[in-house]
């Protein structure tokens, strides 16, 4: 030990002023939060309170200011509790997530919106989908691919039928666990439950450790966890929040057979979200069925110079178009260059539909 008492005790000293003064603060910043909840409300009866391009500002300007030691995304986690806090003293924000507790969208939901927004379990993807449309809460959260086994249909099947909006992304690692609970006989495991994505994804990992256990899919992990408790020989795939939720022990930890794996969702409401300088559009496309429509597609875009993330084909269910494209690419509908594809790409297509322009997801 270098410090000395008084070395340790001045040091102590200075933490306790430097707390008084964020303190202070955090207590200011959430003072002007109200004043914002109030300017909204006066200039707009249906004021919309949570605004996802100033949040990703702001949690953008403080990863660029920040001056270390803590590392950029430990700051902006930070600063996503305190904004957190402050939208809530403005309005509480209701979030539905794809259930049960314990999964990884409701993770993905608390990564986005902190631990102040009222997080609330759905059974299935369109049920996330109808209590939005219906406004029983203001925004719903969906897994919508992996980057080890692709897209989940669900969501995207599920944007045809509605009039929701995208309004933000969240990316989040995905890290798999073998789970026990107290009474499991760790030496008699004869069957593994788990999501039948998360089942895939540590195929290898199964392989190679337990070839001879039955894996079982059931709906989600933490229904997986939730089993295992009645039965012996049973254990689950399941990530941290199911783990700490049903009480169980990781008998191996990360056994994801991607070092890389990881889940993008995406944030739903009613709202068109306005340009944050870093932004991504998703739109949906319908082609004729004729030689070179894919082309024909996506030649704007080159042409425009429009990076693509992303390009999926669904089957179309009126059976009339053959292709259905779904495009994610960087730029909002309100840059004049993205405007002008869009048009050229409305011209070709037999539908269009723009999903919604959202910020590019920060944390
Ligand atoms: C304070 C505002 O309202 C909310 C809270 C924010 C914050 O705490 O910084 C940012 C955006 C909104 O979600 C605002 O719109 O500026």
């Amino acid at each position: 030990m270098t410090d000395t008492p008084i070395n340790l005790d001045s040091l102590r000293q200075r933490i306790d002023e430097l707390d008084s003064e964020i303190l202070r603060l955090i207590s200011d910043r959430a003072e002007c939060a109200k004043q914002v909840a109030e300017v909204k409300t006066a200039s707009d009866s249906g004021a919309v309170f949570y605004r996802p391009e100033r949040e990703a500002q702001v949690l953008r300007r403080i990863m660029e200011l920040n001056p270390g030691p803590l590392n950029s995304e430990e700051m902006a986690r930070l600063f996503r509790e305190i904004m957190s806090a402050c939208l809530a003293l403005e309005q509480p924000t209701k979030v539905a997530y794809l259930g049960p507790e314990g999964t990884f969208t409701q993770q993905a939901a608390l990564k986005h919106f902190g631990a102040s927004a009222v997080s609330m379990p759905m059974a299935a993807i369109d049920e996330v989908f109808r209590e939005v449309e219906a406004g029983a809460v203001n925004y719903g959260v969906v897994p919508v691919e992996n980057s080890t086994e692709g897209v989940v249909s669900h969501t995207l099947d599920s944007f045809m039928d509605s009039s929701i909006h995208i309004c933000g992304e969240v990316v989040l690692r995905i890290h798999h666990h073998l789970l026990v609970a107290d009474t499991t006989l760790r030496d008699k495991i004869s069957r593994i439950y788990s999501h039948p994505q998360s089942l895939a994804q540590c195929r290898k990992w199964l392989d190679a450790h337990y070839p001879r256990a039955e894996r079982v899919p059931v709906s989600s992990n933490a229904e997986a966890a939730r089993m295992i408790k009645s039965e012996w020989h049973s254990a689950a795939i399941a990530g941290d929040m199911a783990a700490k939720l049903y009480g169980l022990e990781k008998i191996a930890e990360k056994i994801e057979d991607r070092p890389d794996n990881s889940t993008r969702f995406l944030i739903i409401g009613s709202q068109r979200v306005p340009m944050s300088g870093e932004d991504k559009t998703s739109i949906v496309v319908a082609m004729r069925n004729q030689p070179g429509a894919l082309h024909d597609l996506l030649e704007p875009f080159h042409r425009h110079q429009i990076d693509l993330t992303r390009l999926e084909t669904r089957p179309s269910r009126t059976g009339v178009w053959n292709y259905v494209f779904f495009i994610d690419f960087k730029g909002h509908v309100d840059e004049p260059r993205v405007a002008a594809v869009l048009e050229e790409v409305r011209l070709r297509a037999s539908e269009l539909k723009v999903l919604g322009s959202y910020p590019v997801g920060v944390l």
